[in-house]
């Protein structure tokens, strides 16, 4: 049976890189049929009849319908997994929270929409920033589907980490791991190395131990990760596109086929009170997934107080927006 994936901001950037990713069966695996489904809004209809031309000169085994769309009702009808990318990019010099008044209107009308059209398992990643809030938000409106079936992407996040580190050790992407993001997707997110490991010379070592340079980790690197939304921004002139389709992607086909075992991911999720961060906060956390598309968040990690701080620190900013986005549409 075809699964059912709308991608909302189909006209947009991060689509664009994301699609033929989705459809090439990347994420699904190489025997799953989709229908893929581009929704995005009124006034964009021409460009996302471009779109559906291209993803049909593909001519991908995998894809067995595209469905354009500018209407909620018949974008999110009986999907099994929505990516919500839509919503306004943040520009030069414009923080998160700038956008959330905007983006608040944009994830309670898609909320209600995926709660009365959707499948009730549908799986739903959130992109769009401000990432966490727009998510917790979307969930609120979708009253019957369940809390956990709703994250955030971080995923991006703890792939620039990843990268920062295996670029100082000089080793392959792929050689470390367990880097770990927690909190918001915003400039206080905490990049955390401290469990992470890494394969130097065939051997594995704590990053820590194989970096050496604890004042490389708690300055330069977390700011480096903290800030590389607004770098890329700064130098492109539009936000990250090709690397948040890659991250969506990373993070669809993990939560979807589970994580290896020893191994966790970070995601944006509802926070159950774990480490201290109140209950009901949509919290980036390292979660390990199983087969069954459900997760775990991984428990008992060491929390010292450098990161203590840091991890109160981003919970406050999403105490903030949670706050905002109630004055204006709870
Ligand atoms: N969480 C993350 O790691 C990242 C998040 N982002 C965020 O992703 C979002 C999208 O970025 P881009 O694709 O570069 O933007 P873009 O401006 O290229 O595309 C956005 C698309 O969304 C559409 N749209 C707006 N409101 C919509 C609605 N209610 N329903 C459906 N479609 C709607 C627009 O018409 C446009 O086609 C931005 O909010 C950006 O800040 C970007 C990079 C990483
Ligand atoms: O900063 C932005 O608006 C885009 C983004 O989320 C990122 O690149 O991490």
């Amino acid at each position: 049976m075809a699964l059912r994936v709308v991608v909302t901001g189909a006209a947009g950037q991060i689509a664009y890189a994301l699609m033929y990713a989705l459809a090439k069966g990347d994420v699904f695996g190489p025997k799953q049929p989709i229908e893929l489904v581009l929704l995005d809004i009124s006034g964009m209809e021409e460009a996302l009849r471009g779109l559906v031309m291209e993803l049909t000169d593909c001519a991908l085994p995998l894809l067995t319908k595209i469905i354009p769309t500018v209407d909620y009702a018949v974008g999110f009808k009986d999907v099994d997994v929505a990516i919500l990318v839509g919503a306004m990019p943040r520009r030069e010099g414009m923080e998160r929270k700038d956008l959330l008044k905007a983006n608040v209107k944009i994830f309670k009308g898609q909320g209600e929409a995926i709660n009365e059209h959707a499948k009730k398992n549908v799986k739903v990643v959130v992109i769009g920033n401000p990432a966490n809030t727009n998510a917790l938000i979307c969930k609120k409106y979708a009253k019957d589907i369940p809390a956990e079936n709703f994250t955030a992407l971080t995923r991006l996040d703890q792939n620039r980490a990843q990268a920062q580190v295996a670029e100082r050790l000089g080793i392959p992407n792929n050689d470390v791991w367990n880097c770990i993001i927690w909190g918001n997707h915003s400039s206080t997110q905490y990049p955390d190395v401290r469990a992470a490991t890494a394969l130097v010379n065939g051997k594995e070592v704590k990053v820590h131990e194989a970096v050496k340079d604890e004042n490389w980790l708690k300055n330069e690197f977390i700011k480096t990760v903290q800030l590389r939304g607004a770098a890329v921004i700064k130098a492109r002139k539009l936000s990250s596109a090709m690397s948040a389709a890659k991250a969506i992607c990373d993070h669809l086909r993990d939560w979807w086929n589970g994580t290896p075992d020893g191994r966790w991911v970070s995601m944006g999720v509802i926070s159950d009170g774990s480490y201290g961060v109140e209950a009901g906060l949509m919290y980036s956390f390292p979660v390990k997934c199983k087969a069954d598309h459900t997760y775990e968040i991984v428990k008992d990690l060491d929390v010292n107080d450098f990161s203590r701080e840091k991890m109160d620190q981003t919970q406050n900013e999403l105490k903030d927006e949670m706050k905002m986005a109630m004055e204006f549409w709870w």
